[in-house]
């Protein structure tokens, strides 16, 4: 079987001519896996309907959002509901409060939330805020962690920077490059002498606690609660980014799941029920420096916007009043991992698959995968050779090895039931 998408090429070149290579996000481009991108029509429940009439199954869920599957019928009915009231007022409405309330009771740790328009946007501002609350200037990321598209984290940056071969990007500043000091993902010692070489100078470690963004990485056991020691030690603060992971992994996301406490934790994704939605949250006394009760600045003329808000609060009230969700997206990614894996281990190849919660990535290498540079060691020819025979089989996957996949409720195990089949068939050719 092969999927024919000669509409969607056809869009792709009209796109070029007005759009910058054609998509308003680099990772949709297909550059990493090449041929031409999938256009999409529209999308319900697990599956995406192609503008060349195919419904093909859907494993990035708008690389994240849509954990409850596409086109959710409480999300929707939120949205049209709004819709009729008035699109924007730059005015605080009621439902601001509800959907903060609702987070914050789910989220462990943060007494505020303030809303804003992109993940971006939400670590950019929570980075601004450790700073201002510290004094310091100074922040630590981790390479192969993405936290948007802001100056400060164009720094050995995963996700589309990597993929696109400008992990540092051009256009950011030497002067901001040189505030951003860069550790290994699970290497405490690097980040114990990071800090010891910039005493008093750290205002923030910000992190992805379980990483999406260079495939999926685990934190080994020990390396979050020692960046929290060092970090108490030191007088900086830790933030959380779990635009990927909040409300995805569990209610209260890494947190959660890890028994870590951050400081500051920032969200997206999930907390917009599919539409452009960043948040960041923390205790009060933090929360307090922020404009208008302090001198930290950050505003926004569409966050808190009324649909996006409503869409939030719809998929939120959802997951909070049913936390059976996360059990079964677990045990969903379960099966698929085990019988990915047996195909594969059937053919005798070198790989190796990480999966939390609902997250998982197959690397096609012989290494463990716990960083950057282990996640870079995969055989990127036999991943595209993967992603574009599964592609054939009507199935979609991140098209990139620096993602992760994001399992979605309305998945059937028929779903991955044809995955599963459609790898050994990809496969068995090799
Ligand atoms: C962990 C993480 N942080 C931040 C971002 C930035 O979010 P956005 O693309 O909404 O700006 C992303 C995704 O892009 C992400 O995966
Ligand atoms: N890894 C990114 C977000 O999670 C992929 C989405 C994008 O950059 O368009």
């Amino acid at each position: 079987m092969s999927f024919i998408y000669q509409r969607s090429s056809a869009l792709f070149q009209e796109a070029k001519k007005y759009i910058p290579g054609g998509v308003n996000s680099p990772v949709r481009a297909f550059n990493a896996v090449g041929g031409d991108p999938v256009f999409v029509e529209r999308a319900k429940g697990a599956y995406l309907q192609t503008e060349d009439g195919h419904q093909i199954i859907d494993y990035i869920a708008s690389w994240g959002p849509m954990i409850l599957g596409h086109a959710f019928e409480p999300v929707v009915e939120a949205v049209i509901k709004a819709t009729e009231k008035g699109t924007s007022y730059g005015m605080p409405t009621a439902i601001e409060t509800e959907i903060a309330k609702l987070a914050v009771s789910m989220a462990p740790n943060v007494d505020q939330i303030r809303m804003v328009n992109s993940g971006t946007e939400a670590c950019m501002s929570a980075v601004r805020l450790a700073r201002g609350y510290t004094g310091r200037d100074k922040i630590i990321k981790f390479a192969g962690c993405y936290h948007g598209h802001s100056d400060s984290f164009l720094i050995q940056a995963g996700s589309g920077a990597v993929t696109f071969g400008s992990p540092n990007s051009p256009g950011v500043t030497q002067g901001t490059a040189k505030d951003t000091l860069l550790a290994d993902y699970n290497n405490l010692e690097q980040v114990a002498d990071i800090f010891k070489q910039n005493k008093g100078e750290i205002a923030c470690v910000i992190i992805e606690p379980i990483a999406g963004n260079m495939g999926c990485v685990l934190p080994k056991e020990g390396f979050l609660e020692g960046i929290r020691s060092l970090c108490d030690e030191h007088e900086a603060l830790f933030i959380f980014d779990e635009v990927m992971t909040g409300f995805r992994l569990a209610r209260g996301g890494a947190q959660e799941i890890t028994g870590v406490k951050a400081d500051i934790v920032t969200y997206g994704k999930v907390i917009g029920g599919g539409l452009p939605v960043g948040a960041f949250a923390a205790k009060q006394e933090i929360m307090n420096h922020l404009a208008p009760l302090g001198p930290v600045y950050q505003a926004g003329t569409l966050s808190g916007n009324p649909l996006a808000m409503s869409a939030g609060l719809a998929m939120l009230t959802y997951l909070n009043n049913n936390p059976s969700v996360y059990d079964n997206l677990a045990a969903k990614t379960e099966y698929l991992h085990k019988g990915i894996d047996t195909v594969l281990s059937e053919k005798g190849m070198d790989y190796k698959i990480n999966r939390i919660g609902s997250m998982m990535s197959v690397h096609f290498t012989d290494q463990e995968v716990v960083d950057f540079a282990s996640a870079a060691t995969g055989n990127n020819e036999w991943f595209k050779k993967y992603f574009h025979g599964l592609l054939d089989h009507g199935i979609y996957l991140p098209p990139s090895a620096f993602e992760s996949y994001f399992l979605n409720d309305a998945l059937s195990y028929e779903d991955l039931d044809k995955t599963i089949e459609a790898s050994r068939e990809v496969v068995a050719g090799w």
